[in-house]
């Protein structure tokens, strides 16, 4: 087993990624080489979406998801665009059936070359976001940043995408709030015994939305794909929207369709940056030289 293994530096939506080719191997990317590759503002990333064998029959590669602090997610719907992207160019296959520790999921290329990923059906029960305390209705629940008689944001949705999310709903601008400032607050807060991604979402129309995310493990990202699911279906789930929305992220656009099966698919482009070899024990990396062998 070489120590290097490939890895593709791409974006979903400027969402920053990094695609390990870890097939072949027994190891995992450890926690230290994802601080090492972050703290590098060449290979800085959000998520290093880590592609391993099958571990299930009937799917294609279990991945591996490592947020920028080091610690594992459990989706990343901006992350599979990239791995679709990168397996599709290699092999001229267009759809795929992926494991991670969330369970098994579908994802393809278009001819246009927008890629869906279908991230399966939310869940809304307190124990499955999780929550640390009962709350029957998690279409809003008692939460807020802020002054207690005059909070800035309050009441989110919560829903887990297979990782957890809150969103917030705002009516002024969403660049008006000091996301980098409340995100931390609310992403460690005690409610969230598992942490969570922490999205402010402004209707504006009954299928469109903007939106900001703070996403747990790695602050600050410019889209985060299950952040979209989680605000669109939430917005349908309170009579904001209807069940196709269009979502704007620092970004970009994203699409997401909650389908009446109850599957929810976000549709979206993702985009090669550089490749490269890196070891996945200490984060040692090289760029791939063009044109040699
Ligand atoms: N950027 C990702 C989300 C990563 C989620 C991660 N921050 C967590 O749940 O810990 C996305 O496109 O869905």
């Amino acid at each position: 087993m070489s120590d290097r293994a490939p890895f593709a530096k791409m974006n979903g939506l400027g969402n920053e990624i990094i695609v390990a080719d870890m097939r072949g191997r027994a190891d995992r990317v450890t926690a230290a080489a994802a601080l090492v590759l972050a703290a590098n503002p060449v290979t800085r990333f959000d998520q290093i979406m880590a592609i391993h064998e099958a571990r299930t029959p009937g799917t294609a590669f279990f991945i591996d998801i490592l947020n920028s602090d080091g610690s594992s997610a459990q989706a990343c719907g901006n992350g599979m665009r990239c791995v679709v992207q990168a397996l599709a160019a290699e092999s001229g296959t267009k759809a795929f059936t992926f494991e991670t520790v969330a369970g098994i999921l579908n994802a393809r290329e278009h001819e246009d070359g927008l890629i869906s990923v279908d991230l399966g059906e939310p869940r809304f029960g307190w124990k499955d976001i999780p929550l640390a305390e009962e709350f029957r209705d998690t279409r809003a629940i008692e939460l807020q940043a802020g002054p207690i008689d005059a909070p800035v944001l309050h009441s989110p949705s919560v829903v887990s995408m297979g990782n957890p999310h809150a969103v917030f709903w705002v009516d002024a601008d969403v660049w008006t709030y000091e996301l980098d400032r409340v995100g931390p607050l609310l992403e460690n807060h005690p409610i969230f015994p598992e942490r969570a991604n922490i999205t402010i979402a402004q209707v504006t129309s009954p299928s469109s939305l903007t939106m900001r995310t703070w996403e747990r493990g790695a602050g600050l990202t410019q889209a985060c794909g299950s952040a979209a699911c989680a605000a669109a279906v939430s917005a349908a789930r309170t009579g904001r929207t209807g069940r196709t929305v269009d979502i704007t992220a620092p970004g970009g656009h994203l699409t997401v369709e909650w389908r009446d099966d109850g599957h929810v698919i976000l549709t979206g482009p993702a985009e090669w940056e550089f490749s490269g070899n890196f070891d996945p024990r200490t984060g040692v990396w090289a760029r791939e030289i063009e044109g040699a062998a």
